[in-house]
């Protein structure tokens, strides 16, 4: 049987289900390439692999898609990795820098500048400038291991799954399993499987993770991170893609 294409995030917050993946016999069927989100999403778009780990704001690109596991990259309330860092409030912000790593939270940040802020600063992407802004009223969007340590350094720091919790009242999910075809049934019991096992096993795998004086890794990976694809999560998702669709 040919091996089924996988692109996975790059980030910490996927090594628990990599260290699943590792120590299962999975990984013999199973061709991962690990990938910053966008590009995760994009394989997927192009049929350059089978299953992502992709942001859920991709699928609107996908003609066909098949959420495939119950578990994803979520959180109920604050994140700590997906920001908004501003140097002056968001209702003064006049532009926001996207990040190019990301398409959930790019689409999570218009969604909430939108509805909850009601604010309408202008959007840019590719900036020169990016994450670095010399100008004060210029804010930027942040994601992944790049925001750890990062928290301290502005005055305004906007967590946005916290934001979105605050604005629906539900968690939040950035990023989902999901397939551009069917997979057989086998396969999805075992991956399902070895994920499951990858995060009955992050006590040891924060063993071999180095430690960062300026990160809670162990917080952020057992209590801020929440895995589970559950109704609430479900729910949020599509109410999240209806309302990327009337941006
Ligand atoms: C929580 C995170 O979730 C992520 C955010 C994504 C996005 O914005 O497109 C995609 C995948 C996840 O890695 C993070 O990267 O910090």
């Amino acid at each position: 049987m040919d091996k089924i294409k996988i692109s996975a995030v790059s980030y910490t917050n996927t090594k628990p289900f990599l260290y699943g993946l590792q120590h299962s016999e999975i990984k013999e069927q199973i061709d991962l390439s690990l990938d910053m989100p966008s590009d995760c999403a994009q394989k997927l778009i192009d049929g350059k692999v089978d299953i992502g780990l992709i942001p859920v704001a991709a699928t609107l690109n996908l003609p066909e898609w098949h959420i495939i596991s119950n578990y994803c990259i979520g959180a109920n309330g604050p994140v700590n990795s997906v920001f908004i860092f501003s140097n002056c409030p968001i209702e003064e912000v006049k532009t926001v820098q996207l990040d190019p790593e990301s398409r959930s939270s790019n689409n999570l940040a218009k969604v909430l500048l939108k509805n909850y802020w009601k604010v309408q600063p202008q959007l840019v992407t590719n900036a020169s400038d990016y994450a670095a802004p010399t100008d004060e009223k210029t804010a930027f969007v942040l994601i992944g291991d790049r925001t750890f340590g990062k928290a301290e350094q502005y005055k305004y720091v906007y967590d946005l799954a916290g934001e979105w919790k605050k604005f629906t009242g539900l968690p939040f999910v950035f990023a989902a399993w999901i397939a551009n075809k069917p997979i057989p049934e086998e396969f999805v019991k075992d991956f399902n499987q070895a994920l499951r096992q990858g995060l009955a096993h992050r006590t040891d795998l924060l063993k071999q993770l180095p430690h960062r004086a300026d990160f809670d890794l162990e917080d952020y990976l057992m209590h801020k991170l929440d895995f589970d694809l559950t109704e609430d999560k479900r729910k949020a998702l599509y109410m999240f893609l209806n309302y990327i669709k009337a941006l």
